[in-house]
This record gives C-alpha cells, structure tokens and sequence, in this order.
C-alpha cells in the first residue's frame, strides 16, 4: 500500500452520522487508502468499519484539526473529506478556518459537504485506477 492515497476525514458532531454512512458507502475504495481523522469522527468511523487503516489524531477541539493542517503542509494529505456544521457555533472555529485555508494554499481536493465528497471520492477512484493501469 506504499502508493497509497492518504484521505483525510473529519466533521463535526451534527455531520458525525452523515460521515459513518458516507465511510460505509464507500469502504470499498477507502480500505484502499490511508485514513486519518480527528479523534471523535475517527473513533466513529472506526467502531462502524473496524478494518479500515485510520490514524485518530486529537480531537479537533483539542487540535486534531491543526494536525490535519501540519499534515498537509507536509505534504502528507491527497484529499479532505470535512463535512463541516454550518449552524452550530464552534469554540475552535478559528482551527476550522485555518485547516480549510491550508487545504486551498496546498491546493488539497477538499469536500465540505456529502454532494462534493460523492463526487471527490468518484473522481479520486477514477484517478488511481488509472495510474495503476497506466
Ligand atoms: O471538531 C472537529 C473538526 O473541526 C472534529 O473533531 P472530532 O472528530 O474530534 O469531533
């Protein structure tokens, strides 16, 4: 799994369920990747999907957001998967913005909600099957 991609994939407390079944529709490509995921929608993911290859980070109130941002910076992240809650107020708000920002001056593919993702993931398949024919 060396070429693997690596999905980042995290949302927030009112998307959490929206995240499970999004991971369960398609686990097929995603057991083909690496996963990592703020410390709440990870253990989510993960109790529903045991065998998928996911990291935890910190929670994202508690910088697990920011992990994710360092990651990219890094050049360590291939996608985003951030289904964001536009209608709850958030103490680590600022975090939010930053992970999103370094995701657009990375130029990260980067889905905020589960038509994009949908889309994303389709296209991110699409890519790798091709590589790996070509
Ligand atoms: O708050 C988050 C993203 O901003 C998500 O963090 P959790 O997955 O730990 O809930």
């Amino acid at each position: 799994m060396s070429d693997a991609l690596t999905i980042a994939l995290v949302a927030h407390d009112q998307k959490k369920d929206d995240m499970v079944a999004f991971a369960r529709r398609h686990t097929e490509l995603l057991s083909r990747c690496r996963l990592v995921a703020t410390g709440t929608t990870g253990g989510r993911i993960a109790e529903a999907l045991p065998t998928l290859d996911l990291t935890r980070l910190r929670s994202g109130p508690l910088g697990g957001d920011q992990q994710i941002g360092a990651m990219i910076a890094e050049g360590g992240i291939d996608a985003l998967v951030f289904f964001v809650d536009p209608l709850t107020p958030m103490p680590h708000d600022v975090d939010v913005k930053a992970l999103m920002r370094l995701a657009i001056v990375y130029d990260i593919p980067m889905a905020l909600n589960g038509a994009t993702a949908e889309i994303l993931l389709n296209a991110l398949l699409a890519q790798h099957t091709e590589k790996a024919h070509a």
